[in-house]
């Protein structure tokens, strides 16, 4: 179990939360000197950058912008008398890929992994009514034995530089929210829900965690507020007559309140939104609420100009208002868990999450897109390091879905992008990722993994784990391209034929297909590149979907253009946006806009 919340933060009646957000001193660490010179007590220098955000594209040197090793984030927060007593935190959104905080000089806490929240408990060093100075030693080197995975090599010039095995950009640094936060000492530090619906009524089972004795109270407030069920104790259900179900794009919420009392005396309050749905596969279907859903949607990343991958509350807002315009109804947290806040959002809209764990890289030969393409096996999962990686990857998904199981909006796990699956090494690391996100989830949610190119129906060894089969396909893309388009449709339809044929009556998505495209290019008769091109492509991929009824959705890649690390595969950033990078629509955005909008829920063909 984990040590600390993962708890949203949030002000009760019990608890305080103040953002640490604005101006944080920054420094990078070059020579690597920063706990030899006493940096845990102060930074040097003059330098602030924003919190939160990435560090990467504020500066104009490249040699900041490509930094790869340790840099430090300092500032000071005020800590209020009247706190005296409770338990004191730093609570961060997240620090990519590891760090070390220091709270007045001394280290607090450690934390490996990128994309997931951690705590700092400061309660036994922090000075009350008084400033306190808090640095964080953060590092952005890539390696085999956490995710995502890369590697780091040092140029001759003895500058370090990132080697992922991916394609976005490695952005880093303090790129969510920090909170300080003034929690009771005996609190809720988690809790679990379990859905049932009996035609108009529905019970909600829960568990609740606390880290004391005391009674726990539960109350379900309906969106007016009025309390429609209530009941004492750690675990129990709580029976909910005519209830407004959670459906895909027109969600109710309830929220749900806990109470630790010790008496009369209130000792905790934590409150949460939560919808009353179910999900489910069944046969090839994807049941809500036990009606068919086709997912239609994204693939996407946290992406911006500026602030990198940091949170931007204003491009969150903007991408739902797309994605409403579009006519989509889901889309995969590709690749790494997102900032909490899209989560929340994604609730009160009605989307669909595949909530993804940063599992990618983990293909030897992708490290050089031109070698993956000759289909040279290496074996991933037999290196020496692979039991120290599987560790990273079973953490993260404990964190993820210890943060994420109680949005409504989560209706599957996707455990891995892209993995190496055609060597028997594989089988083992497969069965432990997929046992355990299973035993951790109470609500069971269907797991998955996007199979790459290469995983097909007689190479891959691991579909058979996969609730949900979900394939990414470039047919028209990386294969058999432009004028040869004819022969990539017979191959793509000669590989859906080979799944047809195993029956393994289970639902297929696809998670990802698409092409480049400038949004400046124009070409008639199309070209790769142009704009008519990715129409085109589309038309063949969408005919070939609507060919095959065990077909339950459909993800594009991407949502928008996106940054990655430059390279003759790459026009400064992966183009295959149906949105630019500044978020406006490509050509294919009304296409995909009338065929989403034209799709019945169920889509069945
Ligand atoms: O390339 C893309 O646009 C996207 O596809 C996927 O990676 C591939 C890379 C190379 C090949 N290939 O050479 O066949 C196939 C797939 C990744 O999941 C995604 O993160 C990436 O952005």
């Amino acid at each position: 179990m984990l040590e600390h919340s993962m708890l949203y933060p949030k002000t009760t009646l019990t608890r305080r939360r103040i953002s640490m957000d604005g101006m944080w001193k920054f420094c990078l660490d070059e020579k690597a000197v920063g706990e030899k010179e006493g940096w845990m007590d102060g930074i040097p220098g003059e330098e602030m950058i924003p919190v939160p955000a990435s560090f990467q594209d504020f500066y104009t040197e490249k040699d900041i912008r490509e930094y790869t090793g340790d840099f430090w984030y300092e500032t000071d927060f005020f800590v209020p008398g009247e706190w005296e007593g409770r338990e004191i935190l730093l609570r961060f959104g997240a620090a990519t890929h590891r760090a070390g905080v220091y709270v007045n000089g001394i280290l607090i806490t450690e934390h490996e992994g990128g994309f997931l929240p951690f705590s700092a408990d400061v309660t036994t060093v922090v000075r009350y009514d008084s400033y306190n100075k808090v640095v964080v030693k953060v590092n952005n080197e890539l390696n085999c034995t956490n995710i995502p995975c890369g590697e780091t090599i040092t140029l001759p010039n003895g500058k370090k530089m990132s080697k992922p095995y991916f394609d976005f950009f490695n952005y880093a640094g303090l790129q969510r929210s920090v909170y300080l936060l003034a929690l009771p000492r005996e609190s809720v530090v988690d809790f679990d829900l379990d859905y049932a619906i009996h035609g108009k009524n529905a019970e909600v089972s829960y568990q609740v965690r606390t880290n004391g004795e005391h009674a726990v109270q539960l109350e379900l407030l309906d969106a007016e507020g009025n309390c429609v069920a209530q009941k004492d104790g750690k675990e129990g259900v709580l029976y909910v007559e005519n209830a407004h179900l959670w459906q895909v794009r027109n969600a109710y919420l309830y929220r749900l309140r806990i109470r630790i009392m010790d008496g009369e005396e209130l000792i905790d309050e934590y409150e949460q939104e939560i919808g009353i749905r179910t999900v489910k596969v069944e046969g090839t279907d994807i049941l809500l609420n036990g009606e068919p859903v086709y997912l239609r949607g994204f693939g996407k990343h946290e992406d911006s100009d500026i602030v990198g991958r940091g949170f931007n509350i204003g491009i969150m807002k903007r991408d739902f208002e797309l994605m409403k315009w579009i006519g989509a109804n889901s889309f995969r947290t590709s690749h790494y868990p997102y900032s909490e806040e899209i989560y929340q959002m994604a609730d009160r809209e009605g989307f669909l999450i595949i909530d993804e764990v940063p599992a990618v890289g983990m293909f030897q030969s992708l490290m050089n897109f031109m070698e993956a393409s000759t289909g040279k096996q290496t074996a991933f999962f037999e290196k020496e390091t692979t039991p120290v990686l599987l560790k990273a990857h079973l953490r993260a998904i404990e964190e993820m879905i210890a943060r994420d199981k109680n949005h409504p909006s989560v209706v599957a796990w996707s455990l891995l992008n892209e993995p190496e699956t055609t060597n028997e090494a594989a089988v083992p690391y497969f069965k432990e990722v997929f046992d355990l996100a299973n035993k951790l989830d109470m609500q069971k949610r269907p797991r998955t993994f996007a199979l790459i190119m290469n995983s097909l129906p007689d190479t891959c060894k691991c579909y058979q784990f996969s609730d949900i089969i979900a394939l990414n396909r470039y047919y028209g893309w990386y294969m058999k391209g432009g004028y040869e388009i004819s022969v990539a449709e017979e191959l793509f339809r000669k590989e859906m034929n080979a799944w047809k044929e195993k029956k393994l009556n289970k639902p297929f998505i696809f998670t990802e297909y698409g092409a480049d495209t400038l949004a400046s290019e124009h070409k008639l008769p199309s070209v790769m590149w142009s704009q008519e091109y990715q129409d085109e492509y589309l038309k063949m991929t969408h005919e070939v979907f609507d060919s095959y009824d065990f077909i339950k959705g459909e993800q594009i890649w991407n949502f928008a253009d996106f940054q990655t690390t430059e390279g003759i595969m790459r026009v400064n950033g992966n183009k295959k946006g149906v949105f630019t990078r500044q978020r406006q629509p490509k050509d294919i955005a009304y296409k995909l806009k009338e065929r989403w909008e034209n799709l019945p829920l169920d889509y069945k063909k």
